[in-house]
């Protein structure tokens, strides 16, 4: 498993191995143990799957509060996605800061998204699906969402945001300016 930094500390793009043969390849897509030898500790307990059926479905940016927040470790297993992180830590020097990461079914990479981020992603191709690991339970009353496209964040989506298709809550979602983050940073 080849584990890259990305610009923002704490967020990490995985890929693990693939062992390719004529049948096509086999993946561990992850392993508790090789986390853990990584210094990657987390107890993973439920898993999500969801499937957009169109290109330019943008889910996000979401969020779970304390004390139901979430670590996340995404994956694709048909079609693309761009994958973004926004560090929402209160004292973090990258308050307010973004990353993006293309994970597809081909390239088998994972973004690891650490509780005190906003997660979303725009998927680029139709009917595609996407999995993720999470370290607490879906908790409805913890859920929380922020407007994907609001100028103060400023992500480039690389597509014309006024032609997503969103979910109604995420059509609402309030601006970066009126959330109140529930989360500090403390650094290590
Ligand atoms: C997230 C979630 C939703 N649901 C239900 C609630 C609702 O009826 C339906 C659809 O929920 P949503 O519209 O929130 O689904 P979605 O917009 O796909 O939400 C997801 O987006 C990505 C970006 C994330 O990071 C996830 O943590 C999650 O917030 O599924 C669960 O039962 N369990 C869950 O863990």
């Amino acid at each position: 498993m080849n584990i890259e930094e990305t610009a923002l500390k704490d967020v990490f793009a995985i890929t693990p191995q693939r062992f390719g043969d004529d049948r096509g390849f086999f993946s561990e897509t992850y392993n508790r143990q090789a986390w853990a030898d990584a210094g990657l500790d987390y107890n993973f307990v439920q898993d999500n799957h969801s499937k957009s059926g169109a290109a330019g479905t943008v889910r996000g940016l979401h969020y779970q509060s304390p004390p139901a927040a979430q670590d996340k470790l995404v994956r694709v297993v048909s079609g693309s996605i761009f994958d973004v992180a926004v560090d929402v830590r209160l004292g973090s020097p990258n308050f307010g800061k973004w990353i993006a990461v293309e994970l597809s079914a081909e390239n088998g990479k994972q973004l690891f998204v650490p509780k005190g981020f906003l997660h979303g992603f725009l998927t680029l191709v139709d009917a595609t699906e996407v999995v993720y690991k999470c370290t607490d339970f879906y908790a409805p009353n913890c859920d929380g969402a922020v407007r994907f496209d609001d100028p103060s964040i400023g992500i480039d989506w690389g597509w014309d945001t006024g032609n997503v298709i969103l979910s109604e809550k995420d059509a609402n979602a309030p601006s970066f300016d009126t959330f109140k983050s529930p989360f500090t940073y403390e650094a290590l």
